[in-house]
Parts: structure tokens; sequence; C-alpha cells
């Protein structure tokens, strides 16, 4: 489809609005669209292109944003404005467009981008007669398809579903798993930390839908919009790849909380709070791969590792408020830790209470998980959650699309998960089932597609 580029930017809408945090817990609000467009400095809130921000109002569209107050990720923080300041700003969900490449350093949009409504998760196995030159060309389809649909151009001889929506912020981020190598005689140039990741005492894991030789993660604002994209990608790769699993995600709607806030995810806790910032003083080293990687093709690259999370909602639910706080460690109404404050307190793991023990309890979630207690040891949490309908028992079967990004998978991930599979409260409500970790490049550079220094250096 890439190829039908004859292409027609759909018209934007604008409407008011607040939205969720971004994984690095930004939360933003859009500013008035008449305000003048700040240069984006590679943070998340501005990574967003404000080029689209100005298009005409769709009735319908913007009486139904209007209603749900929503909007897109621009600007301004959520301490300097209140619900009132975040209804009457202006701009559009639809006419949101995250760039291709973004500014910061190079890397693939989608990582640092804030969480968008929808997403799907997918893996693909390359063809049984593929080739290292097949891998390049449907790379190269790719690439060029993505960059087209994330501004928002959806080709004349298209399916229509995505004709009316702008580009609602969609990102599409390609990455290699650990098999990709093998199949294009690339074992060389495989890095060491897409080694397989261990066996943990909970797994239950169904390789039907885990790993797979390379993987997307379609994220947007607009459910048409990335099931769109899904379609455009899966028919890219026709006669190249085939699909081995996908999964589907979401997240709050931009716009439905009255004042921008960190996601919540099904067990109903604020997910996300302690996120490593893009302000943070060793951000990129944490999350990006540096120039001293072994692999040179990966600077400025990072590693996702996904897990699809179930939650055994049913008993989850059975337990009281205070039980449930106590899992984790913080309050569920604001995310406070348990040592009082708000949500971005910092947790005082050693205090105690009255009865000497630790008020953040010894097994609590956010206590093992935590850089302090893993030398270190952090990643950037950017999931979706789940609902797959019902099990035969009735459970639901939902939980998180656990995605997390580091430069590192074995000092982050890997340390972690560890540590929480000997002793975390939450584990006994979650169950591990499918897995997967790939290596994603960093952007292409201008006019050329991403992997290709693997691909053709
Ligand atoms: C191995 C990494 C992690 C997995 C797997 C994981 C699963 C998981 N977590 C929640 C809910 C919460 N996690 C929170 C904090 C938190 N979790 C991890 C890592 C994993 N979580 C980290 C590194 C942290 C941050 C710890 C810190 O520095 O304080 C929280 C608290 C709020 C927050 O900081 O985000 C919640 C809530 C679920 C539901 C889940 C699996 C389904
Ligand atoms: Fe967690």
């Amino acid at each position: 489809m890439s190829k039908q580029t004859s292409s027609k930017k759909a018209p934007g809408k604008k409407a008011p609005g607040a939205r969720s945090a971004g994984p690095g817990g930004a939360a933003t609000v859009p500013a008035p669209a008449a305000a003048p467009a700040p240069e984006t400095d590679g943070s998340p809130s501005l990574e967003l292109s404000r080029r689209r921000l100005l298009g005409t109002v769709g009735a319908a569209g913007a009486a139904g944003l209007v209603a749900g107050g929503a909007g897109g990720a621009l600007g301004v923080s959520a301490a300097q404005t209140g619900p009132q300041d975040a209804a009457k700003a202006v701009t559009s969900i639809g006419s949101t467009e995250v760039p291709f490449r973004t500014a910061r350093a190079g890397q693939q949009a989608g990582i640092t981008t804030p969480l968008q409504a929808t997403g799907h998760l997918v893996a693909f196995d390359l063809a049984p007669d593929a080739d290292r030159r097949t891998a390049a060309a449907l790379l190269r389809r790719w690439s060029r398809t993505a960059e087209e649909l994330m501004a928002g151009r959806t080709p004349d001889a298209d399916t229509g579903v995505a004709l009316d929506a702008g580009p609602s912020s969609l990102t599409v981020t390609f990455g290699f798993g650990h098999s990709f190598f093998g199949r294009t005689g690339l074992t060389k140039r495989r890095p060491v930390q897409l080694d397989p990741l261990p066996d943990f005492s909970a797994d239950a894991l169904d390789a039907g839908r885990s790993n797979g030789d390379l993987w997307i993660q379609i994220g947007a604002d607009d459910a048409l919009v990335a099931f769109h994209a899904l379609r455009a990608l899966q028919k890219d790769a026709a006669g190249s790849a085939r699909l081995r699993w996908q999964m589907n995600g979401f997240n709050r709607t931009p716009g439905a909380t009255a004042h921008p806030m960190t996601a919540r995810n099904l067990m109903g806790q604020i997910d996300g709070t302690n996120n490593p910032k893009p302000s943070d003083r060793d951000f990129d080293e944490r999350i990006f791969v540096g120039r001293d990687a072994e692999q040179d093709w990966m600077h400025g690259g990072s590693y996702a590792v996904v897990r699809r999370i179930r939650m055994l909602l049913d008993d989850w639910e059975k337990r009281s408020r205070h039980e449930q706080e106590r899992v984790i460690g913080r309050r569920k109404d604001n995310g406070a830790p348990l040592t009082g404050g708000s949500e971005t307190t910092p947790m005082r793991l050693d205090a105690s209470g009255p009865d000497g023990l630790p008020v953040i309890p010894a097994n609590a979630h956010a206590r093992i998980a935590a850089p302090e207690s893993n030398q270190g040891a952090a990643m950037l949490r950017r999931p979706f959650s789940f609902h797959d309908g019902f099990r035969e028992d009735g459970a639901p079967d939902a939980g998180l699309l656990f995605v997390c990004w580091q430069a590192d998978p074995l000092r982050a991930f890997t340390q972690v998960q560890r540590k929480l599979d000997r002793g975390d409260a939450l584990s006994r409500f979650l169950r591990h089932e499918a897995s997967g970790l790939y290596a994603v490049p960093p952007a292409a550079e201008p006019g050329d597609y991403v992997g290709r220094p693997l691909l053709e250096g």
C-alpha cells in the first residue's frame, strides 16, 4: 500500500481538553490553539508536532470532545492549569501528529510518547524463503507506510477506514527479535542483550504468543486509525512475513478525567508514577543504548520487554481497599505512598509504624520494584490494558500488556522481575502468559528506513 502514495491529508479537528500523563509521568494539557508553537525540546509533551493544530472543527467531533474535555498532549504542565483551563484549551485529538523521527536523540516514536488510548502489539515471522534482502525490502515498505500514516496521509486506493481522521497521535515502532538474526544470516550482529530472558517461577508462557522475528507496536488515540495502520502494515508484509501473534490494548481516552493524571490499570491503581522522567539526569543512559554499545547499529535504540500479564481480578476484587493498598505500598485514590504526602512524594522505605513494622510492607510491589532495592535498576513502563472477553470459569481474560523500555534488559527488567518473583505481594494476583524481548533500533534517517544500518551495514 505504501507504493500508492498519491495521498491526502485528512482534515484536522480542534477540540478542548486534558490528557493523561505520559510514561514519564509528565502530565500535560494542551496550550490553546492560538498560542505560539514552542520549539520542541524532545520532551514527550513537546514531541508531538504542532503543525496540524489549526485544522477545522468537525461539529460532531468537536461536540463529543468538548463533552469529554478531551485534547492533545502539548505544552502546559498539569500543575499550571486546572480543569477549567483544560476545558478552555483548544486543540484536537485527531490532528495531533507524532513525528516519525523524534526530536529526542533520533529515537523511534512510541517510547517516550504519551500513552495513547489504543494499542496493537503484533509479531511477525519471516516467510520460510525470506532472506536478508526480503527483510530489508519489508522494513523499507513498513517505514514508508508508518511515516505516511503518522503524518495523517492515507492513500487514495485505501480501505477508507481512517479517511476522516487525522493522525490521532499514531505511532508505529519496529523491533527485531532474537530469531530474526539467525533467519537473516546476521547472528554476528545480534546484541547479547537479546539473549532469552530467564524462566521465572510464576511464568505460564504460551510460546505461540511469545517472541517472533519482528515486532511492531502501534499506538493511537483513535481505534480506527490504529486498526487501519495495523492492516496496512500486515498487507505490506504479504509474501515476506506472516503474523505470529497479535494483542490489543487500551488506555484512558484523552480527556476522560477532569484534569490530567497518571493512568490507572484494571486493578484500579494509579500506575506509572515512579517511572524515570526524561528530565532525569540519567534518563537517556538508562533507557537508550549508548555510543559504547558493542553493536553500533543499536546506538540510540532501546530494548522492549513485552509481557501479557493476566490479572486474577476475581481474587483481587475480594480484597479490601486497605489490603490492596498494602500489596502495592501506595494509596488507590491518589497514588500517594503509604508513608504519606501526594502521588509525587518519595516513598519512605525506612519508615516504621507504632507496631515497629515497615509502613510500606516488606513485600509491597513498589518497594520490591524500586531502584533502591535493585542496585539502581530502572525501566520506562509504557503499558496498555487488555480485555479479551471471559474465560470458561467466567473470570475476565484481562490484565496488562506490560511494555517496558531500557538500555539493558538484564540490568533492568530481568533484575527487577527476579526480585518480584521471589516475594512480591502482587504476584499472587498475576499470571505472566506471554513474553517477548526486542531490539528497537533508532529512528531512520530522513529518506531511509528503520534498521538499514543493520541490514545493509
Ligand atoms: C519487572 C518489572 C515489573 C512488572 C512485571 C510489573 C508489573 C505490574 N506492576 C503493576 C502495578 C504497579 N507497579 C508499580 C510500580 C512499579 N512497578 C515496576 C516494575 C514492574 N511492574 C517498577 C519498576 C515500579 C516503580 C517502583 C518505584 O520506583 O517506586 C506501581 C506503583 C506506582 C508506580 O510507580 O507506577 C503500581 C500500581 C501491575 C498491575 C503489574 C502487572 C500487571
Ligand atoms: Fe509494577
